[in-house]
């Protein structure tokens, strides 16, 4: 590909030139298009950081293999922060560059050692290699941050090296773990209950979502990241699958049904997406299952709080805001939710990331009035919910990108795999349907890993 490397050699140049004038290392970065590619080959591997993002319609896959750059932020200014340094560094690349990003639930630091450790309170990563299918084009983006400490000859070396091992890459069998459970999470998530109904009844709130952690000891350091990816692909059609894993040892990823927001110039598609029940084994019931749904007080209150909340942050930006009269249904293989999409056309011109700062926690992951859950969850919950529950997602210089709300999620720490799931509780909510519905929301990731093969069949549509 003499062409190629020519391009590469280019823009490294020109971004050495510019390390050596403005004394700051510079971002350098080519996009070419290339054959169709299978992402979670290169995840199995490969020993690199992995960063993978596919949109619910499957339209939009991305895949990140090592770091370019790493932004990272903490505090309550996480957004802003990471919005600025963004800023800065966007301005080196004349082209679009892409980069992944996540957050952890809350920024209140637990004083124990947790699992979450690495992850941090917000980070953004520019990936050396991106690979990025939209429809039926497929392109490949090498990015590199250039000091004018090491030559051009350098850096060309090091990533030829690099993409010559992606093109040579062994096939070796995928691990095949088996699982221990050493936590099933049901008598902190009852105690939450209760705690979750008497801050309701005290006013304190209306609305708080609690959660479930369940975790798994492996049988094998190697977590088959890429088998499990791939399995959640097939079988989760309707969800955005991600993965952002920094280490060989250690991951987050999931299969949510829930986009947090999309940003295309001006216009923000988000949505209210809270309210559950079983999807039923057989499609006879499914009809009676929706319509029962829809017209459920207790799932309708829980989930006209979210579409308010949403409405209320979104307003200080938009022009318009749009959304139906009341909800639809969303199915996902085991559950049905009731769903509100709501677009918005914004008026100035906030950063997604300020728009993600608004909305974040939504009352389908927090609570309502928002400052209070959240607060409340430090006391009611006794462990770290990390990412668990977050946004996480794409961003590009040109300021569009695309973030979910990181749920029917896990992390992989070591040999530990640690699974989230939680509810939105209201004043009529009652303890045995909440756990079971925490039994239906994890049911995804564990039949990802082959814990409980058996749940509805039938595609999503
Ligand atoms: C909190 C989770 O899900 C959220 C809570 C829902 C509910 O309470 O009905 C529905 C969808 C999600 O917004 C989860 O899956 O962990």
């Amino acid at each position: 590909m003499p062409d190629t490397q020519t391009h590469i050699k280019q823009r490294i140049e020109q971004a050495h030139k510019r390390a050596r004038a403005w004394q700051r290392p510079v971002l350098a970065s080519y996009t070419w298009e290339i054959p169709s590619f299978d992402a979670f080959h290169i995840i199995q591997n490969t020993e690199t950081s992995h960063y993978y993002f596919t949109s619910a319609d499957r339209s939009l896959e991305m895949l990140g293999c090592a770091d370019a750059l790493v932004l990272t932020a903490s505090g309550a200014e996480r957004f802003q922060r990471l919005q600025y340094d963004w800023s800065l560094h966007r301005r080196d690349v004349d082209a679009i560059l892409y980069a992944f990003s996540g957050f952890s639930f809350d920024t209140f630091v637990r004083p124990q050692k947790n699992m979450w450790e690495a992850f941090g309170e917000a980070s953004l990563v520019v990936p050396k290699f991106l690979y990025r299918r939209l429809g039926d084009t497929h392109t490949l983006t090498v990015s590199t941050l250039v000091s004018a400490k090491q030559s051009v000859e350098q850096y060309l070396i090091q990533l030829a090296d690099q993409l010559a091992q992606f093109s040579s890459l062994q096939t070796p069998d995928s691990p095949s773990p088996t699982y221990t459970q050493v936590k099933n999470g049901v008598d902190h998530f009852k105690s939450s209950f209760q705690q979750a109904k008497q801050a309701i009844k005290e006013e304190k709130v209306e609305k708080i979502v609690i959660a479930r952690e369940e975790i798994y000891q492996t049988s094998d350091e190697a977590f088959p990241f890429a088998e499990t990816l791939r399995h959640l692909e097939a079988q989760q059609l309707g969800s955005y699958i991600f993965l952002y894993q920094p280490k060989r040892e250690m991951g987050f990823f999931g299969a949510t049904p829930e986009r947090l927001v999309k940003k295309e110039g001006p216009y923000i598609e988000t949505a209210a997406i809270a309210g559950t029940t079983k999807r039923p084994l057989s499609e006879d019931e499914a009809e009676a299952a929706k319509a029962h749904l829809l017209h459920d007080q207790k799932n309708l209150e829980e989930h006209d709080i979210v579409v308010k909340s949403i409405k209320h942050a979104l307003a200080p930006y938009s022009a318009t805001i749009k959304a139906p009269e009341s909800p639809r249904i969303l199915q996902t293989r085991s559950v049905y939710h009731l769903h509100t999409p709501i677009q918005a056309t914004l008026d100035t011109n906030a950063s997604l990331l300020s728009i993600i700062e608004s909305l974040h926690p939504t009352p389908a992951l927090g609570g309502y009035p928002k400052r209070t859950s959240v607060r409340l969850l430090r006391d009611i919950e006794r462990f770290d919910r990390g990412w668990y529950g977050s946004p996480f997602g794409w961003l590009s210089t040109e300021g569009e990108g695309e973030f979910v709300v990181s749920i029917r999620s896990a992390l992989v720490h070591h040999q530990f795999v640690a699974m989230y799931a939680g509810c939105g509780i209201v004043q009529e909510s009652e303890l045995e349907s909440e756990l079971a519905e925490t039994e239906m929301k994890l049911s995804p990731i564990k039949e990802a890993l082959g814990l409980n093969r058996v749940t509805p069949g039938g595609s999503p549509s």
